[in-house]
């Protein structure tokens, strides 16, 4: 198979070209490697010989490849993808962008949630394969085996995402942030003599001052939050918050009798794990020992977590989390409101799952068929 890589130096195509070479994904597929930027460079080192870059924006080139994966983002898919089926290509389309994820062409892709549907669209002959939202992808990842035995009536969402999710210039952005709040107060926090509300006042300043660095974010983020992520729709929620029941219905096969999902979503000061707060309306009263061994039984990469301090302090944090594949579920209990309201708490990399893992896996079960 030749499969053609189009923002494989990017943040979201670094990831996917460390899992790839990680996986050995690279031997059983013949690469191309594209850049917009680049023509005739050298592509990444993947231990194996690869022609010099190809121009990302040659339907002639693009057109000789079987598959192609992009991670260029959605505006390079909205200027190419359309002329490129319109010059007949017929290969698979996998991508990171949400541009085409909710066209009726096109699967959402996380394979240990939704391999029927993917299988059925391959069946089918569906060409687009499309990796869902990151917070979509990592709540499914974590709560899967409910939604899999039929035991989820709704799910609200209060999310808690990280930095990376904005983009890298963001996650330089933070650490600039921080770094601006703790030069400002370094001699008083040298001196043990110092008054904590003189330190907490020249913060709130240097937060609020025209020097801080928010050229990416549009307001502080450090020490802060910003409870709004990406655009503002007309019936008040934003667009991420709309993906949340949008990705997770159609993820699951169920766009026409959609399971509601909703909630808030949060930036905060995190670099690259997303963090969610679930109440699950469950639609009986199932044993907590059933939901553990049910929602720990739902694939490879969720890991329950016992409702206690000290192992949700060690294990269910964005520090715990990042970098690796684990996705932790915890604060498991039965809430207030009574024995069907569950609530959970759960981690996530959103660059691996949430973004490059489900691409590569993609490529996997086109291989293996
Ligand atoms: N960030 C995220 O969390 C998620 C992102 N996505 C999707 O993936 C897309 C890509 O996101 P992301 O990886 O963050 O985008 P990046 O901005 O990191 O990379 C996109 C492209 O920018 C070009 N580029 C220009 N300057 C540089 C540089 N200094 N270093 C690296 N690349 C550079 C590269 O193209 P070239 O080599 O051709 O010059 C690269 O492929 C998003 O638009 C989104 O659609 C999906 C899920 C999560
Ligand atoms: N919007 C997500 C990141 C992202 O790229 O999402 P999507 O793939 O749905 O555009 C976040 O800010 O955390």
């Amino acid at each position: 198979m030749r499969v053609g890589f189009v923002g494989w130096r990017g943040m979201v195509g670094s990831v996917l070209m460390e899992r790839m070479v990680a996986e050995n994904d690279f031997a059983d597929i013949e690469p191309v490697f594209f850049t917009t930027s680049n023509v005739g460079g050298k592509g990444p080192s993947i231990g194996k010989d690869i022609p010099p870059l190809k121009d990302a924006n040659s339907i002639d080139e693009l057109k000789t490849l079987d598959a192609i994966i992009s991670c260029q983002g959605g505006d390079y898919t909205n200027a190419v993808f359309p002329g490129l089926r319109a010059a007949g290509w017929d290969g698979y389309w996998i991508d990171a962008a949400s541009s085409l994820r909710m066209a009726e062409d096109a699967i959402i892709v996380l394979d240990p949630v939704n391999l029927d549907v993917i299988k059925d669209g391959l069946a089918r002959g569906v060409k687009n394969y499309i990796g869902g939202n990151c917070t979509v992808s990592l709540m499914l990842m974590a709560i899967g085996g409910l939604y899999r035995e039929g035991l989820v009536e709704w799910v609200s969402s209060m999310t808690y995402q990280a930095a990376s999710g904005a983009g890298a210039q963001n996650m330089r952005e933070l650490i600039g942030q921080m770094g601006a709040i703790h030069g400002a107060v370094k001699p008083l926090l040298d001196n043990p003599a110092s008054a904590i509300l003189e330190i907490d006042r020249q913060v709130a300043d240097t937060m609020r001052g025209a020097d801080f660095p928010v050229d990416n974010f549009g307001a502080p983020l450090a020490g802060s939050l910003l409870p709004y992520i990406d655009k503002q729709l007309d019936n008040l929620q934003s667009k991420e918050e709309w993906k949340g029941n949008a990705e997770t219905n159609k993820i699951l096969g169920r766009s026409a009798n959609p399971l509601p999902v909703d909630g808030l979503c949060v930036r905060i000061g995190a670099m690259r794990c997303h963090s969610q707060g679930l109440t699950i309306k469950l639609n009986r009263d199932v044993p907590m020992a059933d939901i553990e061994q049910i929602l720990a039984s739902a694939n490879d990469w969720v890991k329950v977590i016992p409702n206690t301090r000290e192992a949700s302090l060690k294990d269910l944090t964005p520090t715990a989390v990042t970098g690796t594949l684990s996705v932790p579920v915890g604060r498991l209990r039965k809430m207030n409101m009574g024995p069907e309201y569950l609530s959970a708490f759960t981690v996530g990399d959103q660059l691996l799952w949430g973004a490059a893992e489900p691409l590569r896996r993609m490529l996997r079960v086109l291989l293996a068929r």
